[in-house]
């Protein structure tokens, strides 16, 4: 081997956070992902794209192994965080779930105050050493969620009387305590106005010098505005991947081409 390709080596497993290899989804008989190879670089914003029922949140769901928790979903080939194995049989998939955290489509804080919400992770996982410590996470993590100002004087008040958008930011505030190395977020938008998704796209694109960001979106201006790499999913295969201005200004394949113009949808 020489100097260059050992070189390139390092630099693409720097940049390399996931990588996904032949992986395949049924439910039961339906195959709904079909041979998916794919990388996620970190620090980026990759999102994923395509019509209805063409598989982005089953394929979201593969890298933290939410699909565990559907009984007939079945999940094969190879997905690796940071060149590791997470469906290795060693892998928990609680600890799993911090390092690779999520945001739903509906805001989904639990029925516990501000400060338990983001408290919760970093409790179970052990993360703070003392309450002070556990102060200091909580309010890092609501800042670096943008809505420290909001709700520091309120912290015991129910995360459920927030409004929709801060109740969006205080669930990216919860999986963020957890000091997760990815952040998957399925239509993270799609239950807020548009100030309040003018918000949480801001706060996407601060999230990305941290740690990589795999967005789920309907909305292809969304994907433009806060993405750098896109991928395009349709009938459960990965037709097209690359810079997410190529993928909106030069698609190669006719079947990105056509959804990007609102011929398929
Ligand atoms: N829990 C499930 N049980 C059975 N089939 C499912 C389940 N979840 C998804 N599917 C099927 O798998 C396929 C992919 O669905 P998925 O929700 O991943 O698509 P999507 O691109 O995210 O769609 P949408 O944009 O409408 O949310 C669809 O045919 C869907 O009906």
């Amino acid at each position: 081997m020489n100097d260059m390709s050992i070189m390139e080596r390092a630099v693409s497993q720097t940049e390399n956070k996931i990588s996904a290899r032949k992986v395949q989804v049924y439910y039961g008989d339906k195959h709904a992902i079909k041979d998916v190879d794919v990388d996620i670089l970190d620090k980026t914003v990759t999102a994923f794209i395509g019509p209805s029922g063409c598989g982005k949140s089953t394929f979201l769901r593969c890298l933290n192994r939410m699909n565990d928790t559907i009984d007939i979903c079945r999940v094969e080939g190879r997905i690796a965080l940071d060149g590791e194995d997470i469906y290795d049989k060693r892998v928990d998939p609680v600890q799993l779930r911090a390092k690779v955290g999520m945001v739903f489509q509906k805001p989904n804080p639990f029925p516990k105050s501000i400060y338990d919400n983001v408290a919760y992770g970093p409790r179970i996982h052990g993360l703070a050493r003392s309450r002070s410590e556990l102060d200091d996470i909580v309010e890092k993590s609501l800042r670096g969620a943008a809505l420290w100002n909001e709700v520091k004087d309120r912290l015991s008040e129910p995360g459920t009387g927030l409004s929709g958008g801060q109740q969006q930011r205080l669930c990216i505030a919860r999986a963020v305590a957890t000091q997760p190395e990815v952040l998957l977020m399925d239509e993270p938008c799609s239950a807020l106005d548009p100030i309040a998704t003018g918000q949480v796209e801001e706060l996407i694109d601060k999230l990305r010098s941290e740690f990589s960001v795999v967005i789920v979106t309907h909305s292809m201006q969304q994907a433009a505005r806060v993405s750098q790499k896109t991928a395009f999913f349709h009938l459960g295969n990965l037709v097209e991947y690359g810079d997410t201005d190529e993928i909106f200004t030069r698609p190669r394949d006719p079947r990105t081409e056509s959804y990007i113009s609102g011929r398929i949808g």
